[in-house]
Order: structure tokens, then sequence, then C-alpha cells
């Protein structure tokens, strides 16, 4: 069946093939994207720029080099977004993601963007996000003096932070009133990002796509449908709660937040139910679980280089004022580079493949053949970003200084990398995240607090692993935390 299924698909010519066996073989092991990246794909992706890869039962070709990755983001007329739901229609994750602003295109995506777009790029009050972060630093302080012994699991603090943040950011809720939720939304989150399919599952999915439509004749049949359909009902209630809380008059409504704009187009007949709960869903899971790891990669690689961690420390410290704004933030070098670094070495979004040609389509200078129309085409930003040929040979180490060392060094380089294809965390060009300086902010904010209060290091016993649904970022990491002693520095006061 294998060889008539390759047969009957045909590669791109001009890039080599990754073998079906291979692919298959490491869905079978269960190992992380990044593993399978390293072992198969990097030795040859990085000689060619691109490959064929088996992948939702047919070739697709992923590219890491960086003037093809601009060209797939630059012509978004030509690499169409398609998304789960018209890759794998019956797929669980085309029936929680749905139709919604990421993977639409053309006059529904102007549409979506008019309704979303004022709300996530609105200006934002930083006091709750503070609040919720210093609360983060104590329950780790917390958690650390109840088994002074041993490394403290960072994954479920940091992702009832990222669900605060979320909540009080985009659904106007107050955090006190979805604490009763977290440990719900907690677990949901985490089982969703540990993947929504069994090792067979993905398997036999992979090479035979449309067998997810027929999920109940497999053994375990309903366990992504069972995830994601909690999660989505979960998302729904909390959502709910919005219109309660105001009915309570617990904060005052903020009009301009996301959910009320979603509301008002549902209401006003500007987009379906359908519409309204996928761009919500899309939102909330993107909102939440990329923050999420992004803090937890953060925090592993300072608590593995201490001495980086007091470098910080010591420039939030002296340079950051008490009562610090959006913009203080962005003018601390090391504290911007940091969160670059981490987004280079560790990009949520590993690999997407959720493009495809809208018409024939000459890929690249070099090649012979123009890839043919309703060709799957996808990029691998961790593939790039550890590139030696884009990054130096220092491509796979963590190392905020290659960043540069002022504020404008760096900001230049950020958008130039950008720009070229070579940075990619947030996607680039017209397509490129609409909450990106939301997150950077968001991500810096709570390594300024939690530096100012807390101290930590790396537990010896924990090794990194790797999340195993799509994201990058550690699992199950352990560090240990304590208070951070205060020493003869000119430090503003945390009240002031
Ligand atoms: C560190 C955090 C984040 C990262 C790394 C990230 C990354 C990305 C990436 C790679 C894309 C492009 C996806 C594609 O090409 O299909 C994207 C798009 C998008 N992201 Fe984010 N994201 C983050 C946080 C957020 C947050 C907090 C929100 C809002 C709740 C958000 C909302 C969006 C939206 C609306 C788009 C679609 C833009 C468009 O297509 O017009 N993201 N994000």
């Amino acid at each position: 069946i294998l060889y008539a299924l390759t047969i009957l698909e045909t590669p791109a010519p001009d890039y080599p093939t990754i073998p079906i066996w291979q692919t298959l073989y490491d869905h079978a092991r269960g190992i992380t994207r990044a593993e399978s990246y390293n072992t198969r794909i990097r030795p040859i992706i990085e000689r060619h720029g691109a490959v064929n890869l088996w992948h939702a039962g047919r070739w697709v070709v992923l590219a890491t080099r960086p003037d093809l990755v601009a060209q797939i983001f630059r012509q978004d007329d030509i690499f169409i977004k398609g998304g789960n739901i018209k890759k794998i229609p019956h797929s669980t994750f085309a029936r929680i993601f749905g139709v919604n602003i990421i993977d639409s295109h053309g006059a529904l995506h102007t549409s979506f963007t008019e309704i979303i777009k004022p709300g996530i790029q609105r200006r934002f009050d930083l006091e709750p996000a503070k609040a919720s972060s210093a609360q983060l630093a104590e329950s780790l302080l917390r958690e650390q003096a109840q088994h002074p012994a041993k490394g403290v699991g960072i994954d479920h603090g940091i992702m009832e932070w990222a669900v605060r943040v979320f909540a009080d950011s985009f659904l106007d809720l107050d955090a006190e009133r979805v604490q009763v939720y977290f440990p719900r939304v907690v677990e949901a989150m985490d089982r969703f990002k540990d993947g929504v399919a069994t090792r067979l599952q993905t398997l036999l999915y992979n090479i035979f796509p449309s067998l997810e439509r027929l999920h109940w004749l497999l053994p375990s049949g309903h366990y992504g449908v069972r995830i994601a359909d909690r999660l989505e009902d979960l998302i729904m209630e909390l959502a709910e709660l919005t219109d309660e809380d105001h009915a309570n008059a617990t904060r005052s409504r903020d009009n301009e937040q996301v959910i009320h704009r979603l509301r008002k187009a549902y209401r006003a007949g500007s987009i379906t139910k359908y519409h309204y709960r996928c761009n919500l869903k899309q939102l909330f899971i993107a909102g939440v679980e990329n923050i999420d790891i992004v803090l937890n990669s953060a925090l592993w690689e300072l608590g593995k280089n201490v001495a980086l961690q007091r470098r910080l420390r010591h420039e939030v410290l002296t340079k950051l004022p008490g009562n610090y704004t959006e913009s203080d933030l962005d003018e601390l070098p090391l504290l911007t580079a940091t969160v670059y670094e981490t987004l280079r070495l560790y990009p949520p979004l590993i690999n997407l493949i959720n493009r495809y040609t809208s018409e024939p389509v000459q890929f690249g200078s070099d090649t012979t053949h123009p890839l043919p129309k309703d060709t799957w085409v996808g990029w691998h930003s961790y593939g790039t970003h550890t590139d030696p040929c884009v990054w130096g040979t220092s491509a796979r180490e963590f190392d905020p200084d290659r960043w540069g060392w002022d504020t404008v060094t760096i900001h230049n380089m950020f958008r130039g990398m950008q720009v070229k294809g070579k940075f990619f965390p947030f996607a680039t060009h017209g397509r490129r995240c609409l909450a990106s300086k939301f997150a950077l902010t968001q991500m810096k904010l709570a390594l300024c607090e939690l530096l100012r209060r807390v101290e930590w290091e790396r537990d010896e016993d924990y090794n990194l692993s790797l999340v195993t649904g799509v994201l990058l970022g550690p699992r199950n990491c352990k560090l240990f935390f304590r208070e951070r002693v205060k020493k003869e520095l000119n430090e503003p006061s945390l009240d002031c």
C-alpha cells in the first residue's frame, strides 16, 4: 500500500525526499518533532534548503532556507493559507480550530481581521499582568517551601499565569473570577499540549488521513476528540462567564476587548456562530499555550545559566523604574535579547505545513520545475533558527549576546532577520502574528517580576525533555527556587 501511495503521489523533483518509512517509524516511536528533525531532516535539508516530506497522506515541501521561507511568507496570494480544515478536514485539529483568522484567506480573513485586530493591538494596562507574574513567583516559592529538597515543577504555575493573562486581556475577566476554573483549564490544556492522537493513530492517520473520519473504529478512537471537546467546553464556559461577570458588575466593561468585539460581530450577523466559536477557540489556544511554553523555555535556560540570570537581574534592578511602562521594558537590551534568543532556540510553533499553492510557482531561483498547483508547503522555524549557515556555528547554543549590546542594534537585527526569513517565531510579512508585541511585553514583564523576587537554578535530576505535541519547549521542567537575597544595589523599591 505504501509503495502504491508513494507512486501515485509524486514529490517535487528539485528537492530530495525523506523516505516515507523514516517518517512513519518516528511516528511509531513517538519521538518529538525536534528529535525527528535533528536525526532525519537536518542532515539533508541543510544542504538542499527544502525537502519532500510525507505528511497527512501526501508529499509536502518543507523549507528552511531563508530565501525559500521568505518567498512563502511574501507571496501569500500564491502560498495560500489552508489550515487543518482544508488539509485534513476530518481531523481532531480541524474539529477544534475550524475556520478561523489564522487559517483563513482572502475576504474571510479580512473580515475576521477587522473584528479581532483592534482587540489585540490596543493599549493594555500592565498592572493585572504584573500582579499575575508576582503571584507566579509567590506560588513557586510556596511550593519550594513545601518540598525544600526537590525541584519545583514549573509548568502548572506558568500555565495558570498564562490563563490569567489571557482572561484579563482578551476575555475581559478578572483573574479572581476565573480562579475556580484553573485546575480544569490547566488539566485540559496540558492534555492538549501532549497531543491529540495516540501513537497508533498518528501513524495511521499520516498514511490515510480519511481514516480519522472513522475514528470510532480504532481502539481509543475517541482519545483526541474527547480532549478537544473538553477544552472547547471549558473555553465556551469562560466566555459565558464574561456576561455574568458584567451582570455582577465586578469590573468596568472594556468594549474593545476581543470577546466583546467577537460577540458584537456575531450578534450583528457579520460572522456566523461557527466562526465566532472557531475564532475564540483558536485565539485562546494560541494566546495561552504559546506564551506558556516560551516562559517555560526561558526559565529553563536561565536556570541552567545562573551567570546570565545574574546579569539579567542586575539590568532589571538597576535600569527598570519601579512603576515601569511597556517602553521601559523595550529599553533593556539584555532582557530584550534574552526573549529573542528564547524564541530563536525554542520557537513554540516549531513547524507549520498549512499553505498550498494556488498556481504553479517557481520555488527558489535555482529550481528547474515549478511546484504544481495545490502542493502543500511548510516551514520549520526551529530548522532555520538552528542552521549554522544562517546563525553561525553556535546556532544551537543559547547566547543572547549574539543579538548585540544596545537596544538599537538588537531591534534592528530582530527586524532584519525576520524580513530575510532567518527568524520567524511569529511568522513574517503580511500574515505575521497580530499579538507579537503583546506576547513580547508579557514575556519581558513576567521575567522582570520573577527576577526581582526569586532566584532559580536547575534541578540536576531533571534532564531536558520536550513536549510531545505540536509545540517546542520543555516538558515537566523542574527548578529550585529561593527568595532573592537583596544586596547593596541602588535598586528601586518594588512599591514605588
Ligand atoms: C509567544 C507567543 C506567540 C507566538 C510565538 C505566536 C506565533 C504565531 C505564528 C507563527 C503565527 C502565524 C501562523 C501561521 O503562519 O499560520 C501567528 C499568527 C497569529 N497569532 Fe500568534 N503567537 C503568539 C501569541 C499570540 C497571542 C497571545 C495571540 C492572541 C490572543 C495571537 C494571535 C495570533 C493571530 C490572530 C494570528 C493570525 C494573524 C493573521 O493570519 O492575520 N498570537 N502567531
